[in-house]
C-alpha cells in the first residue's frame, strides 16, 4: 500500500528535482562515499518483538536491489545478550548474494567468528570502544581483554582471507561515563587499525555529538590512521547525524554508515536513538552532487517494507516529506 503511495508523481517530482549544488565554498567533498547500509543489525538489533527472519531476508535483499555497496546482515552474538540475532545463520545464508555487494556480520569473539564463517561469511566486525563501562556493559570485559579477543580473531581472519572492519563506539560520547577524550578514542581506533582492520567506524552511539565535537575528535585519530580508513556512524538522538557526518564529509572521510528508515540503537545504550536515516543521507549526497551508486526511489520502497512490518513510522525525514499520508 504504502509503495503504491511513493510512485505519486509529487514524490517522484521531489526526488527529480534535486541538482548537484555548487560547493566550492563549503571545502571539500569526496567524489563518492560508499554507504554502509546498517539497518538489518543495528537498526533490528533494539526490537523487542522478534522480527520474523523472512521479513529480515527480505529487507536485505530489498537493501541489495536499490544498489548499497555494504549491508550489514546480522550478529554472530549471544543469543542470551542479544535475542533477536538469534536466527543469524539463517538470515546470512537465506539473502541473495550480489555480486560486488559485501555483508559483513559483527563477531565479538572467536566462538562467534567461527559461526559466522561456517554461514558463509566473507567480512566480520569486531566492536570496540573508547570508554571502559561501556565496554563492559556491551561485551562484558574491559578495553584491553577486547583487545585479546579481537587479536584471536584477527589470526584466524587473516589465516581464512576475511576482512575484519573494527568499529570505536562511544566516540562523542558515553552513557556511562559521560565525556570521552578524543585522545582515547584516537588510542583505540590506531589499535584496531594497526592489528589489521581494513576500516575503522567511529560510532555516535547515544548521537549526543555536535558537529564541532566530530570535528575535534576526527583530527586527533586522524593524526595516528589514515582518513581513507575511516568511517563515521552517527545516531540521531539529538538531530545531529546528518550535521556530524557533513562534517566529517568537509574532512574527507568518505565511508559512512547508515540505517534504512533511520531504525536502530544499542541494547547496552539505553535512551539512544536511531541511526542516521540511509534515505537523508542519499538526498543530500545527491544533492551535493555526491555519487553513491543507491537509487533512493528503491531506497524508499526497502524503508516502507520495514516500517509496515514493524508496524512503525518512519524516521527517515525524506521519506515522511515524500510520502502522501
Ligand atoms: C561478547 C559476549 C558473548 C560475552 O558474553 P559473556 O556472557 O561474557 O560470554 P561467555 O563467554 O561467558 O558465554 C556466555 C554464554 O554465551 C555463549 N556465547 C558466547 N559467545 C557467543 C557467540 N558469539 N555466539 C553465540 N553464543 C555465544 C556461550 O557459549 C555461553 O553459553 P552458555 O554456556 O551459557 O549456554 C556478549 O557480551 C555479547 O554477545 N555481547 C554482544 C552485545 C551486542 O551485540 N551489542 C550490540 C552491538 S554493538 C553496537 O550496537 C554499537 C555499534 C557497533 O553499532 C556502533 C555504535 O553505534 O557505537
Amino acid at each position: 500500500m504504502a509503495a503504491a503511495r511513493r510512485a505519486l508523481p509529487r514524490r517522484l517530482v521531489g526526488l527529480a528535482s534535486l541538482r548537484a549544488v555548487s560547493t566550492s565554498s563549503m571545502g571539500t567533498f569526496p567524489k563518492r562515499v560508499k554507504i554502509v547500509e546498517v539497518g538489518p543489525r543495528d537498526g533490528l538489533q533494539n526490537e523487542k518483538s522478534v522480527v520474523p527472519t523472512p521479513v529480515k531476508i527480505r529487507l536485505i535483499d530489498m537493501l541489495s536491489e536499490a544498489g548499497l555497496p555494504v549491508i550489514e546482515a546480522t550478529s554472530f552474538v549471544s543469543p542470551k545478550w542479544v535475542p533477536q540475532m538469534a536466527d543469524h545463520t539463517e538470515v546470512l545464508k537465506g539473502i541473495q548474494k550480489f555480486p560486488g555487494i559485501n555483508y559483513p556480520v559483527l563477531t565479538p569473539n572467536v566462538k562467534g567468528f567461527d559461526a559466522a564463517v561456517a554461514a558463509g561469511a566473507k567480512e566480520v566486525s569486531i566492536f570496540g570502544a573508547a570508554s571502559e563501562l561501556f565496554t563492559r556493559k556491551n561485551i562484558n570485559c574491559s578495553i584491553d581483554e577486547s583487545f585479546q579477543r579481537f587479536d584471536g580473531i584477527m589470526k584466524k581472519a587473516q589465516a581464512a582471507g576475511i576482512l575484519v572492519r573494527g568499529y570505536v563506539s562511544c566516540a562523542l560520547g558515553c552513557p556511562y561515563e559521560g565525556k570521552i577524550s578524543p585522545a582515547k578514542v584516537a588510542e583505540v581506533t590506531k589499535k584496531l587499525y594497526s592489528m589489521g582492520c581494513y576500516e575503522i567506524s567511529l560510532g555516535d552511539t547515544i548521537g549526543v555529538g555536535t558537529p564541532g565535537l566530530m570535528k575535534d575528535m576526527l583530527s586527533a585519530v586522524m593524526r595516528e590512521v589514515p582518513t581513507a580508513a575511516l568511517a563515521v556512524h552517527c545516531h540521531d538522538t539529538y538531530g545531529q547525524a546528518l550535521a556530524n557526518t557533513l562534517m566529517a564529509l568537509q574532512m574527507g572521510v568518505s565511508v559512512v554508515d547508515a540505517s534504512v528508515a533511520g531504525l536502530g540503537g544499542c541494547p547496552y545504550a539505553q535512551g539512544a536513538s536511531g541511526n542516521l536515516a540511509t534515505e537523508d543521507l542519499v538526498y543530500m549526497l545527491s544533492g551535493l552532487g555526491i555519487h553513491t551508486g543507491v537509487n533512493l526511489q528503491k531506497l524508499l520502497e526497502a524503508g516502507d517494507f520495514i516500517c509496515q512490518a514493524l508496524n512503525r513510522k518512519t524516521s527517515s525525514k525524506v521519506a515522511q516529506a515524500t510520502c502522501k499520508l
